[in-house]
């Protein structure tokens, strides 16, 4: 079966990516993603202008259904990983990055737009552990003149990393933003924002950074996850495709992303502690359930998710 997707013109091998942050800070990891079975490319640890250490550690815990992290955005620097996804590997790349403010945003795009790369880029807009910096996407009007002041010059292939929306009304008033602009995809979600875990024994919260709180990952956020994939599918224009993200530890919840239409999955929390095999593991798990089924294609299902 071939799990093989275009997106924007770019042809990505297979449906599978790493969730930004996650197996993507280095050249090395990068490389280790392309390289490895069943993965559709790499998508960057969001960029910031500078390079960035992150917050103060430990700033990522496990827990039993899943992780938190506040890691505060530690990475190379923009220049470090357009200097990355502008040489040729053997899988797309998506470049992912993040201003600390809209000034930071703007800049960063001018600079991709000059740049020689051609691929996908992601504006991360839904980073929740840069402390003193609320996320732009949970600011409509905000992402609103974002959008507007980049499509006034940004002519490449872009798409945004939203956080998780938790009410019908939010996902119409993203979803009428969104349709405005000719988007090439939304990945959706990232983490649910300003978790909390305590260790009983030493009444202490698990993360050094903000008192404790950080984003949720892993199989305790797939609901929501499958609930804001199947909400903007059901909103956005057909020409902006998804990349589902949140709570995949199984080929039972790629198929669920699926479902809900999402036409890319990517995985982080389970990637973490799994390593770049789950990729291949995921893939037979889902063939598996396709033949199953009888069905031979993703097109089979994809979106077809049914009411009750
Ligand atoms: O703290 C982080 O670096 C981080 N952590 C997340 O869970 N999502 C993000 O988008 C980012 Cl930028």
């Amino acid at each position: 079966i071939d799990f093989k997707t275009t997106m924007a013109s770019v042809e990505f091998p297979s449906i599978f990516l790493n969730a930004s942050g996650v197996n993507c800070m280095t050249v090395a990891e990068m490389d280790e993603m392309i390289n490895a079975a069943c993965t559709g490319g790499v998508v960057t640890k969001s960029a910031t202008p500078q390079q960035r250490e992150g917050n103060p550690q430990p700033r990522y815990y496990q827990l039993e259904h899943g992780s938190i992290n506040s890691m505060g955005l530690p990475n190379a620097g923009f220049p470090y990983y357009l200097d990355y996804v502008t040489k040729e590997h053997a899988k797309p790349t998506i470049l992912s990055v993040a201003g600390l403010q809209m000034s930071d945003n703007i800049e960063l795009l001018h600079k991709i737009q000059a740049s020689e790369y051609t691929g996908l880029t992601e504006l991360n807009l839904s980073c929740p552990n840069v402390i003193g910096k609320p996320q732009v996407a949970y600011d409509f009007e905000e992402t609103d003149a974002l959008l507007a002041e980049i499509f006034s010059f940004y002519t490449k292939p872009l798409g945004v990393k939203l956080p998780p929306y938790f009410d019908l009304v939010h996902f119409d008033q993203m979803a009428a933003i969104l349709n405005k602009y000719p988007l090439t995809h939304i990945n959706t979600v990232n983490s649910v924002g300003n978790g909390l875990w305590i260790d009983i024994d030493t009444e202490k919260v698990v993360i050094k950074p903000k008192q404790g709180f950080g984003g949720l990952g892993g199989a305790m956020i797939l609901p929501t996850a499958l609930a804001n994939v199947r909400a903007f599918r059901q909103r956005l224009n057909p020409s902006i495709k998804i990349i589902g993200t949140g709570g995949v530890t199984s080929g039972k919840d790629v198929f669920m992303h699926l479902l809900c239409g999402a036409d890319m999955v990517s995985v982080g929390t389970a990637l973490l502690h799994e390593g770049v095999g789950i990729f291949q593991r995921l893939t037979d798990e889902l063939a598996a359930i396709m033949a199953e089924k009888g069905y031979t294609s993703i097109e089979d299902f994809r979106g077809k998710v049914q009411d009750f």
